[in-house]
């Protein structure tokens, strides 16, 4: 017998069930669900991760909406108890079977557009914090170390002028070259499986006067113009580029695309970030690729077998790592946690899905009514959903 998961519940006799395994910030999200008869059931377990069976006894025998880590088991449960709908409150979506989820006539959403600047604005972070070598200073510091100003002490990389290289410059690794470009002046190298047209033209192109361009810009206030590159290859970006943060999805193309060779043609004292999934880097090889190249450093928001991280890493001086925390900002928790609700809602309700994933600016904006639509379903034209653009 399951043993019985701690709730708290919202809206009692509401007509839909609709589950939260994890406490969601703010409390927008649970309005809009309860204004909607909803009755919303919220874990309030303390551990950080549920089990297939604790998710298993949450669902129960009726369930119409969820929301955390999901395969065949869970949506064949989901769908027994009659439910059709589920949300990551993330954009990334390789922790669930969308397979599985077609199988079952499962809806899966995710949340894209509201963290874009906050986790660049992470990878920008770590970029700057890896390159002056922050964390080492910060704790030489702390321990009582520090005896008077050197010349020497705790020298780092100059980022001015140097080339930022991002791989995946989809919307987040788009936003941080434009950080890395616009704060620090570096010359951009980027590989995509397409062009990233709206940032080639941000740094070169057509955009409208004053200025057609940020180059353009800096030349008219007497600075050196940035530079930028489409590589033909991902191997060109790790050769040429100072600084490199990964932003791709995961999936088969891109595990373990960061591994021992392609460590190995980085330039010796190369600044490495990742803050999109932890399995795009073989985190073994990395361990040893920081042993053997001390002036190599990385910034890791997300690790390969999370939450742990690979036996060495945590001794190295020369890796900054945070607790997968790039999107935590509050705006972007609470959009995050209203974009999963309102994918769970208009599941529930039939509303068509928005047509364009990018533009979810109409579901956050608190002074307006929310559409009648669902803000992103990966999986709707597999289900035939209607696709609205409102
Ligand atoms: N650390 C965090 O908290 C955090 C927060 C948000 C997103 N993420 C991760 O970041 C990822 C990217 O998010 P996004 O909103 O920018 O997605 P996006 O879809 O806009 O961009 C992803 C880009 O990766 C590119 N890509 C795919 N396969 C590739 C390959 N083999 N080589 C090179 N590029 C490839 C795609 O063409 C696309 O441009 C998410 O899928 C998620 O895993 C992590
Ligand atoms: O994919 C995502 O959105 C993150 O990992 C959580 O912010």
């Amino acid at each position: 017998m399951a043993k019985p998961i701690s709730i708290q519940v919202w809206n009692p006799s509401g007509k839909y069930r609709v589950v939260s395994t994890k406490s969601m910030p703010g409390d927008r999200w649970i309005r809009l669900l309860t204004d909607q008869d909803c009755r919303v059931e919220i874990c309030t377990e303390e551990k950080t991760i549920l089990s297939v069976d604790d998710i298993l006894t949450l669902i129960g025998d009726r369930c119409d909406g969820l929301t955390e880590d999901w395969g065949e088991v869970l949506f064949s449960a989901l769908k027994r108890a009659g439910g059709t709908s589920f949300s990551n409150m993330a954009v990334g979506y390789n922790n669930v079977d969308v397979s599985a989820a077609n199988k079952y006539g499962v809806a899966v959403g995710n949340t894209p557009g509201v963290l874009t600047e906050t986790t660049a604005e992470l990878a920008a972070a770590l970029s700057l914090t890896a390159a002056r070598r922050i964390v080492e200073a910060d704790q030489f510091m702390r321990a009582g170390l520090y005896d008077g100003w050197l010349p020497h002490l705790f020298v780092g990389n100059l980022l001015k002028g140097q080339t930022v290289g991002v791989i995946g410059a989809g919307r987040i690794g788009s936003a941080y070259a434009r950080m890395m470009i616009e704060g620090f002046k570096m010359n951009l190298i980027y590989y995509d499986l397409y062009q990233a047209t709206r940032l080639e033209k941000f740094v070169t192109g057509m955009l409208s006067s004053p200025f057609t361009s940020y180059g353009q810009f800096l030349q008219v206030n007497g600075e050196q113009p940035v530079t930028w590159k489409r590589a033909a290859t991902m191997e060109d970006v790790l050769r040429e580029a100072d600084v490199i943060s990964l932003h791709p999805v995961l999936d088969k193309t891109t595990y373990h695309l960061i591994n021992k060779e392609r460590l190995g043609i980085m330039k010796k004292e190369a600044v490495l970030v990742n803050a999109s999934r932890g399995p795009v880097i073989d985190e073994a090889a990395l361990v040893e690729h920081l042993k053997a190249n001390p002036m190599f450093r990385v910034g890791l928001d997300v690790f390969e077998d999370e939450p742990l991280m690979k036996p060495g890493l945590s001794e190295q001086k020369n890796a900054v790592v945070v607790p997968h925390i790039a999107s935590a900002s509050k705006w972007t928790r609470e959009g995050m946690a209203t974009l999963a609700a309102l994918n769970v809602l208009g599941t529930i309700k039939g509303y068509p899905v928005l047509g364009d994933p990018n533009s979810m600016d109409k579901f956050l904006d608190k002074s307006s009514p929310v559409p009648a639509a669902c803000p992103s379903i990966v999986n709707a034209k597999e289900l035939g959903l209607q696709i609205s653009n409102l």
